[in-house]
């Protein structure tokens, strides 16, 4: 089956990454995710993101970078990461949609969220980031 991307972000803010959690599907739901989503057919995964973030999360965000790699999901999915900042003016990000809580992270306390299993190694790539920052 063709690979399909899903696009995650590392919303970074003041040195703090932002984590998100589940709240559907069932088999998914009170595990912590970066909030994003599918790429529609067509659509480049930087406004994939940007779309996401406004939908789940009620922001406008920039793109920064890609963070390298790319990290198997539920097949055909695969999960893409890119830096991401709030543009300035922007609301706070809210739980809208997908989620029931939001956490902001420091580094240190990237580790205390129950990640899903197949982000860790993302969330990992990411933490690094943060470190070096
Ligand atoms: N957004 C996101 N999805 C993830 C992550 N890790 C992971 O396994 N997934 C899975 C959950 C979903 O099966 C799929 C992404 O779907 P989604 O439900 O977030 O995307 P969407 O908003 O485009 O969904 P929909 O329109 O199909 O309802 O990838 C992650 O870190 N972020």
């Amino acid at each position: 089956m063709t690979e399909r991307i899903v696009v995650g972000a590392a919303l970074l803010d003041g040195g703090r990454l932002l984590a998100a959690r589940r709240s559907a599907p069932e088999e998914l739901a009170g595990r912590w995710e970066l909030p994003g989503g599918k790429v529609e057919p067509g659509e480049a995964p930087e406004a994939a993101l940007v779309r996401e973030l406004r939908e789940e999360l009620g922001v406008d965000a920039e793109v920064i970078e890609r963070v390298p790699g790319q990290w198997p999901l539920k097949s055909p999915y695969l999960l893409q990461v890119w830096t991401v900042r709030l543009l300035p003016g922007t609301p706070d990000p809210k739980p809208l949609q997908d989620h029931d809580a939001l956490r902001w992270l420091e580094y240190g306390e990237v580790w205390d969220v129950d990640w899903l299993e197949q982000d860790v190694p993302a969330v990992r790539e990411v933490a690094e980031r943060l470190g070096a920052g």
